[in-house]
């Protein structure tokens, strides 16, 4: 074995993979979906935190926001209050010392204002920025002196005044309602429900009057207008929660100065708030607001007087800060989050992406594993000095080498009993060129045998360049070639087949078709490749022979039938057709393959053994066919009837079995050599019939032979010529004897007589001719009736025959002459004990129809003694012998002497 290449390089990796490799880590893969399930989950948990975190901080800062809001609203309500404390009592502390300091305002009369009042009211107004004005009014609530000129003689409607007590009661600072405008001079009281003219007045603030009533002067009652702006100005100024706004109210609810624009002064607290408030006195609240938000209210009634400080703030507007900072935080948590996630994505991504990469890596070396395990082709791998580092299953199997035997040494080198392989050196000149060589070798198995393939080499180099390893993969082509082989046996039988093939296609369109196609049909290929089958047709095959046809054909099916078709020459001939169709891998009809046979040949024989069988079966003549072996292998009705015997019963056996016994014993022997030398032979048998009869067959037999001129079959053909035998006989016997005595009549005497002679000649003995005439029988005749002389006449013949031995014969000719002829005579007088035997039984009485009747003989008897006597002339000699014996008295013999008057007579 040799490593090799393919024409592209290899790359390290590749070579890796071949190698048997550790399995695949299931675990790790687990452990890297594993991460990255983590991650996900990290990464979900993480927005979850995220958003829960917000969610819970931006709870708990909005619940800080508003207890903050509450605390400071609390801490304002309370600063803001005692601060307005604070300048009331200043305010109340200063005019009490206005007395002290002015003592005539006491003794001052009505309508009279003390000299320098105004001025005193003016230093003391320059003391208190909180106050606009400062008026002294008199009982009739006409202002008397004022810081403001304007205001002198005014009237201001001052009432309701709070708290409520008696009017011009000393000591009390009291508070009035609130006024639009700048003083008394061109102010009026704010309405307590504003009017559509509130809007162009809602910026201005304006004041409300405080009134107090000096003990030490009580006709007088002074009034400072407030300035509300200074106190709003004051709120404005420390506070630095802007949502957050500070009301003044009247213990009565009515509002005397708010730092909110919109808060018009005059208008009157909600009555339940108002009592909650006035309940509480001091506290906090939560009410809620007109566009479905709260309010975060605190409370802080003035320890002295009678009002309370309302700090409030929506939370809609308290929160506005926390909302732009919760949506800032959640933007920045956001962006903080997508990052994050974008972050761990794309390190999530990368972490799939590599277990990915990583699968795929393990999926390629598990493939390419299961190829080197797997494949049939011999796979080796070399190291760089090409000594064998692995070889695959295939190659242990292939070529009968494990792979320890194989381990360590060079390719070719595996059988040093053998020649190294010739590819060698021109393989490793192209592998040190160009890294690669690929061609068809022959290297050697273990057990000796040859082994053709086809070899690929790789060189296989690491990433700086350098060859590695070796991988040469060989496909066994030894299967190939002899598939090839196969192939080409069965081209040839195909080409040489004496049927014809034809492969159409599924138009169909004839594709192939071999020699003995066009042999059959006189088609030229050029004429019918491509072309349609039906330019076979005739029409002469029924279309329902093509439906069905095209019926099993379509179905998958083998078709096979006849047609009538019509050679290029316009003859008719007619094809025994067996049609399949070819299938693909898939199962789908490719091709249909037809194998034709020209059976016209045949066809006509068929006819015509049709006709034969017809005739034997129908012929009153017995057949019987054997074979070589002389068994009977068919027989026909006729035969049946002739021998008794059937079909069944006579297939397999022998002819003997119909023997009878009466046959020649030369008969046979004739028949075969006639037989063998002629082929033929003609004869008749006497045989048995099945029920024991005889029969007369009068038979022909001829041996069929083959091309070879050896015997195939007999066939016997006889007729019953039983009748026709008895018919001859019945002839031959009314030709040769006396119907009526049964007696040899006077042609078989000559012929006897004739043989008589030769055998006496031959043998040199005696023959005596006795001729013998009944006496008396006319007259029996006459008597009885002509069957009576019949009768007598048989007997006679009986007693005749009783009395001469074996080989003689007693012949009548006719009327009541018989002639016997006695053989064997050594002597001429050895006949005339017969001759008086016979006299004596013919003379004997015979009873005829009941009569007894007597009658006697006349005989004249002749001797052959030596050659020259006829047979004529001794019966002639007899006869004149029996005529003596007549004229001598009947009832005697006379022996036949030349000269008969000498004769010496005799008697019975
Ligand atoms: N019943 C009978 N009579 C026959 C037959 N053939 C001839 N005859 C008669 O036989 C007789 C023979 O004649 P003969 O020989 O003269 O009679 P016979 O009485 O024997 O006289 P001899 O011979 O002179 O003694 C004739 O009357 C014939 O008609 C026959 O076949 N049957």
């Amino acid at each position: 074995m040799a490593a090799g290449a393919s024409p592209a390089e290899v790359k390290s990796g590749v070579a890796d993979s071949l190698l048997p490799l550790p399995e695949a880590t299931p675990t790790g893969r687990r452990l890297g979906r594993g991460s990255v399930a983590l991650l996900v989950g990290l990464q979900l948990l993480l927005v979850a935190s995220v958003v829960a975190g917000l969610y819970f901080s931006g709870q708990h800062l909005r619940g800080v926001v508003l207890d903050h809001t509450r605390s400071h609203a609390q801490v304002q309500a309370h600063n803001l209050e005692d601060s307005m404390t604070q300048s009331f009592n200043l305010l109340d502390m200063h005019l009490r010392a206005l007395v002290a300091e002015h003592p005539e305002i006491q003794y001052a009369e009505q309508g009279v204002a003390p000299r320098d009042l105004e001025k005193a009211l003016t230093a003391l107004q320059n003391k208190l920025p909180y106050v606009r004005s400062l008026s002294v009014l008199e009982r009739s609530g006409r202002v008397l002196a004022s810081t403001q000129a304007a205001n002198i003689g005014q009237q201001p409607a001052l009432e309701p005044l709070l708290p409520h007590v008696a009017p011009h009661t000393p000591g009390v600072l009291r508070f009035g309602v609130p006024w639009r405008g700048r003083d008394f001079a061109d102010g009026s009281p704010w309405p307590s429900t504003p009017g559509p003219e509130a809007s162009s007045h809602a910026r201005d603030a304006g004041f409300f009057p405080v009134t107090l009533v000096l003990p030490e002067a009580p006709q007088w009652t002074i009034v400072a207008a407030i300035n509300s702006d200074y106190f709003i100005n004051q709120a404005l100024n420390h506070e630095a929660m802007p949502a957050l706004r500070h009301q003044l109210y009247t213990d009565q609810g009515t509002l005397l100065l708010s730092t909110a624009e919109d808060d018009l002064p005059g208008t009157v607290l909600d009555g339940a708030r108002l009592a909650a408030v006035l309940e509480r006195q001091v506290g906090v609240a939560q009410w809620p607001g007109p566009r479905g938000d709260a309010w975060l209210v605190a409370f802080r009634p003035s320890r002295n007087y009678p009002w309370f400080v309302q700090s409030q703030a929506s939370s809609t507007q308290v929160l506005q800060p926390w909302r732009r900072d919760m949506r800032q935080l959640a933007l920045l948590a956001g962006l903080t989050l997508v990052l994050v996630l974008l972050t761990t994505g794309a390190l999530t991504w990368r972490v799939r992406r590599s277990l990915q990469r990583e699968e795929q890596r393990l999926e390629e070396t598990r493939l390419a594993a299961s190829v080197f395990a797997h494949s049939s082709d011999f796979i080796v791998i070399t190291d760089r000095q090409g000594r064998i580092v692995t070889v695959n299953p295939a190659f242990e199997r292939g070529t009968g080498f494990s792979a320890a035997e194989a381990t360590g040494c060079l390719p070719g080198h595996l059988s040093p009993s053998h020649p190294v392989p010739a590819h060698l050196d021109a393989m490793w000149a192209a592998m040190a060129t160009e890294g690669a060589w690929q061609g068809e070798v022959i290297d050697w198995r273990k057990d000796g045998t040859p082994l053709t393939g086809w070899l690929t080499v790789n060189a296989i180099r690491d990433s700086a360049g350098r060859v590695v390893n070796y991988v040469g993969v060989l496909h066994d082509l030894s299967r190939l070639r002899a598939d090839e082989a196969t192939i080409r046996k069965l081209s040839l039988a195909v080409e040489q087949s004496p049927t014809s093939i034809v492969i159409t296609s599924t138009a169909p369109a004839i594709e192939y078709a071999n020699p003995h196609f066009f042999h059959t049909t006189g088609y030229t290929p050029a004429e019918v490749l491509g072309a349609n089958p039906r330019v076979l047709q005739s029409g002469q095959t029924s279309q329902a022979t093509y439906e069905a046809m095209w019926a099993e054909l379509v179905a998958g099916r083998v078709w096979q039938g006849e047609f009538v078709n019509r050679r290029k020459s316009g003859e008719l001939y007619i094809e025994n057709a067996t049609i399949a169709p070819l299938v693909d891998d898939q199962g789908r009809i490719t091709h249909y393959l037809g194998i034709k046979q020209d059976i016209t040949a045949a066809k006509e024989a068929e006819k015509a053994l049709r006709l034969a069988a017809s005739v034997v079966a129908n012929t009153h003549e017995g057949v019987m066919v054997c074979d070589a072996a002389q068994r009977i292998i068919e027989v026909n009705p006729a035969f049946t009837r002739i021998t008794g015997y059937t079909a069944t019963e006579v297939l397999g056996r022998k002819p003997s079995l119909l023997s009878s016994g009466r046959r020649s014993r030369e008969q046979y022997p004739a028949m075969w050599q006639a037989l063998n030398q002629h082929g033929h032979w003609q004869g008749e048998f006497w045989n048995r019939h099945k029920n024991g009869s005889l029969y007369a067959a009068a038979s022909a037999v001829n041996a069929l032979r083959d091309a070879a001129g050896q015997v195939t079959h007999y066939v016997s053909v006889f007729s019953d010529i039983t009748e026709r035998k008895h018919q001859q006989e019945q002839l031959e016997r009314l030709a040769h004897f006396d119907p009526l005595t049964g007696l040899p009549n006077r042609a078989l005497l000559a012929d006897r007589l004739q043989q008589g002679l030769a055998r006496a000649q031959r043998a040199r003995q005696g023959l005596a001719v006795c001729f013998m005439d009944l006496d008396g029988f006319k007259a029996v005749n006459d008597a009885h009736g002509h069957d009576a002389g019949d009768d007598l006449l048989a007997e006679v013949a009986r007693r005749l025959q009783g009395s001469i031995r074996a080989g003689d014969t007693a012949a009548r000719l006719g009327g009541d002459e018989f002639v016997l002829l006695l053989g064997g005579l050594h002597h001429p007088r050895e006949c005339e004990d017969t001759a008086r035997r016979v006299l004596h039984a013919v003379a004997l009485p015979i009873e005829v129809e009941g009569h007894t009747v007597h009658v006697s003989a006349s005989m004249g008897i002749s001797v052959f003694q030596r050659d020259g006597c006829e047979a004529e002339q001794l019966l002639r000699q007899a006869d004149q012998a029996m005529y003596q014996a007549k004229q001598r008295g009947r009832n005697r013999y006379v022996l036949y002497a030349p000269g008969m008057a000498d004769a010496d007579p005799g008697s019975a």
